[in-house]
Order: structure tokens, then sequence, then C-alpha cells
């Protein structure tokens, strides 16, 4: 496959939903067949790298967790013609090192959310592709030595807990969470990642921490409040590294093998294809369906 070149797609979360600060930038409305997305996206450049930008809670942080439309989301992204995605995400810690403050380029998942819809797949159109590594090596790389060059203290790999919410865990989900290896904490990153890779899109989190969620028995539970304030002191970071990310991309985008995942997955013979299910997977699918 020929180097094309970088378009990155930035869903940001909480504290975020205001923007990263492209230039010339625009606002568009994009429709998918899977619902509404959070809302219009912002594209502009960086450096000459183009950018599309959603809120993932919507303008004002209108939309919870359960409720995102996060098939829609992805969709638009890949309608849009973004080639890679980066998350931007408030989460709380489950180790003493993370502390509040510091990033995190997540490296693997654990999903504990329930009834959300997790794949743009389904009967009459199945596919399988492979989670093992859910995030994208190379964006994560270059998404953690430009938040490192930026100034921030990053760790460069974690396993990333997502819950149910909206409510904070327990204390005692909280401390099985940590037995269970996870690292850090939030609301969002499942199914968001599931179906980026379902949508071909390489994909990696930057995550802020934002408290010591509630394993620490001296410390009082999360507080929204305290989340939104820490996010605030934080967010400039964030959108420094996103802008020095565009520094880093070497200027012809070299092909990933998450470019081309569909073409192993697809199960339901051609002639057995629901058209109406095939016809709403053009963006996410088109490609690998017009080759199989
Ligand atoms: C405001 S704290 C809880 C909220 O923040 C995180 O959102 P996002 O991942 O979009 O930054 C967390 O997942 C919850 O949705
Ligand atoms: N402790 C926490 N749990 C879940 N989501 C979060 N987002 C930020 N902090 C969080």
């Amino acid at each position: 496959m020929s180097a094309k070149a970088w378009h990155i797609g930035v869903i940001g979360g909480s504290g975020l939903t205001e923007g990263v600060g492209l230039d010339n930038a625009q606002q568009i409305a994009v429709d998918s067949p899977f619902g509404a997305p959070s809302g219009p996206v912002t594209q502009g450049t960086i450096n000459g790298v183009k950018f599309t930008f959603l809120a993932r809670h919507g303008a004002g942080h209108v939309i919870p967790p359960d409720a995102i439309n996060y098939r829609a989301n992805i969709d638009v992204m890949k309608r849009c013609g973004v080639t890679d995605l980066v998350s931007l995400s408030a989460i709380g810690s489950l180790r003493e090192e993370f502390a509040p403050g510091h990033f995190i380029t997540v490296d693997q998942l654990i999903d504990r959310t329930q009834g959300r819809e997790g794949s743009f797949f389904g009967t009459g159109m199945v596919a399988h592709v492979s989670l093992a590594d859910p995030t994208c090596p190379r964006l994560r790389e270059l998404l953690a030595l430009s938040a490192h060059q930026c100034g921030a203290v990053v760790h460069p790999r974690g396993c990333y807990i997502a819950i149910q919410g909206p409510q904070f865990s327990t204390r005692a989900e909280s401390v099985m969470y940590r037995q269970w290896g996870a690292d850090v904490i939030g609301m969002t990153a499942m199914p968001e990642a599931r179906l980026a890779r379902e949508a071909e899109l390489p994909y990696a989190i930057l995550g802020m921490v934002t408290d010591y969620d509630a394993w620490r028995e001296e410390e009082e539970g999360v507080v929204a409040s305290e989340v939104f304030a820490t996010m605030k002191a934080n967010g400039d970071m964030a959108k420094a590294a996103l802008r020095h990310l565009a520094d880093l991309l070497p200027p012809e985008r070299p092909a990933s093998p998450i470019d081309t995942v569909l073409d192993h997955a697809f199960a339901t013979a051609p002639a057995k294809r629901d058209p109406h299910v095939v016809a709403m997977l053009d963006a996410v699918a088109g490609r690998a369906l017009r080759n199989s």
C-alpha cells in the first residue's frame, strides 16, 4: 500500500469539549447511518497536518459516558478521512506512581461496560477483528514522546479499565481492579477502542490522571468537580502535546497493519450479506468490502 498523508482525529473528553486550538478551524456537521454523533466536528490544521476534532460528551458536556453514540462518532471520523485517532481522556489512577497531573499513554484495556453498542457488524454481516493489542504502538509512542517533550510526566504504558459509570467505583471495586492488573480507570475507552479497530483506525489514548479513585483508604472518594479542576490545570498540556505531535509526524504516513485488519475479518459469505447492513458500512468497511 502506498503512503498517504496523516489526518489525525481527536476525540476530546472531559474538560476538553472546546477543542484543541486548530488553525483555520471550521465546524462541520457530518451525518452517520449509525445515528447522531456527539456533535459537529471541527476541522483544521496544525503545522500543515489535517486534524478533525470531536467533543465526546458534546458541547457543554451534555452526554454521559453510557449514552455516547460511540458508533456514530467513529463512523464520522472515518467519513471525514481520518487516518489515525487520538483519544484525550480524564482518568483515575489505581497506582501510587501515577499521580494526578501525570499523563499516560494506555496500551491495554479491560471492558466492564454494559449495554453499549460495541460493534459495527452483526446479523447479516459478521466480522471478527483481533483486539489483542487494542491501541496502536506507533501512535502511542509518538504521543508519549510529544507529551514528554512538552514537559509532561508521561507513563508510556498502562492498563485502563473501562467502567459503566456514571457513578465512580466503590472502594471494593477499586481494590479489585488493582488486583486484576488495571492501572487506570475511566468510563469511555470501551467500546471506542473496539469500534476504532473495526473501522481500521489506529487508536491511542492520552490519559490525564485526575484523581486516585477510591482504593486509598486515607482519601475521600472521587469528586467530579476536582476531576474537572485537575483537567483545567492540565488541559493546556494536552493541547500542547497534540500540537507538537504534528511536528513529530514524518512527512508521509507509512502504512499500518491496522489499516487493513478487515481483510481477514469477514465471516459472512458474499452472497449471504444483508445489503442494508453492508450499505451502512460504506465508510467503516467500504475499502475491505470492495476487495472481498
Ligand atoms: C468527569 S469525571 C468522569 C468522566 O471523565 C472521563 O471522561 P473522558 O474519558 O471522556 O475524558 C470518564 O471516562 C468519565 O466519562
Ligand atoms: N476515578 C475515575 N473513575 C472513572 N472515570 C474517571 N475519570 C476520571 N477519574 C475517574
